[in-house]
């Protein structure tokens, strides 16, 4: 891979990742029309993710530290729980136990982790099938078709009001496998998660926020999975400028869209990305069969 094409490649995941598009489809289509050889999988794809996961956090900083702080509460009301749970059975004293879900934060930590549980289980079962359906011009074009489907659906959703204490635990175990289905490059995971999160009556502010902070634990999943496939091969040190360079123009021009798609989903523009998904998924479906 050449510096110029990880710097182009930078520059479409950072263009499309916040958009309901799907950054990892159009990673597939550029690389093969533009014969993009590594011998690393999809591993600069998902270090392309961690590049756009940097925008995540500096715009949900706030509610990040929040949610850090309340798990690390959680763990210790759930030991303290144990511990009181060891201490009723030997009958020393009646005892009352720490409600664990005792505000939305908390809420909504649980949420992420009944989400990220079948998003890796189907991340981690369909992990070569990934890798092998990103060489394939014809699977992400038919899988943008599907984007497409699922976003003129969810702009004709009536608007929910479902914010953390409204929402159930299936409710986020759907939306964590819609999100694992969305590993398959063309199905866009911000478009699939929030179509699902609007579908099923969320809030939208509350779904574009839910949509991209459930993608940490998603994305440094599969940074984990893809790092331990690496092994044992080495990457020439200009293969990792070139990895490095690519996140680098990944983060910056991902911060910058990731303010369009606030102002996108909540204005309902879903249908315009999905003219879009239209015809770059007809165009690959069709350059499959006849190029
Ligand atoms: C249950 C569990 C492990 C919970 C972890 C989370 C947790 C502890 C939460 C507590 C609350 C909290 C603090 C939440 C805030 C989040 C945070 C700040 C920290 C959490 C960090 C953490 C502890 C993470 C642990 C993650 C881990 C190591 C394992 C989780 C298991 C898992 C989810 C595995 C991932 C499997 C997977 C998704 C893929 C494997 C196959 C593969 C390599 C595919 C590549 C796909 C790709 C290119 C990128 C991944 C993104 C994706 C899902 C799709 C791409 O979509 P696309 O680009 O097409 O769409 P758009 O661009 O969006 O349109």
């Amino acid at each position: 891979m050449s510096l110029i094409q990880s710097i182009l490649m930078g520059l479409i995941q950072g263009l499309t990742e916040f958009l309901p598009v799907s950054s990892s489809g159009h990673l597939a289509i550029f690389k093969i029309l533009f014969h993009v050889e590594t011998d690393t999988g999809i591993l600069f794809d998902v270090l392309l993710h961690v590049g756009t996961l940097a925008a995540v956090f500096v715009v949900y900083y706030k509610d990040i530290i929040r949610l850090i702080a309340e798990f690390v509460k959680m763990v210790i009301d759930v030991v303290l729980n144990f511990i009181l749970f060891i201490r009723n059975i030997s009958g020393k004293e009646s005892v009352r136990y720490h409600r664990i879900i005792r505000n939305s934060y908390r809420k909504f930590v649980l949420l992420i982790i009944i989400a990220t549980i079948p998003t890796g289980i189907i991340g981690f079962v369909g992990r070569d099938l990934v890798t092998a359906a990103s060489e394939i011009l014809l699977v992400p074009g038919i899988c943008l078709l599907i984007t497409a489907v699922l976003l003129v659906i969810s702009d004709r959703v009536r608007d929910g009001h479902k914010k953390p204490r409204d929402i159930t635990n299936t409710n986020a175990f759907v939306i964590g496998i819609c999100q694992g289905l969305a590993t398959l490059p063309g199905l866009s995971r911000s478009g699939t998660t929030i179509a699902a999160c609007v579908i099923s009556g969320f809030d939208r502010k509350f779904a574009v926020k839910y949509s991209f902070i459930l993608s940490i634990p998603a994305i440094l999943g599969a940074l984990v999975l893809q790092l331990k496939e690496l092994g044992s091969v080495s990457l020439a040190p200009m293969e990792i400028r070139n990895y490095l360079v690519g996140m680098a123009v990944a983060a910056g021009v991902g911060y910058i869209c990731i303010k369009t798609m606030l102002v996108v989903v909540r204005k309902k523009k879903f249908t315009y990305f999905a003219i879009y998904c239209l015809a770059v998924g007809a165009l690959s479906v069709g350059g499959y069969f006849f190029v």
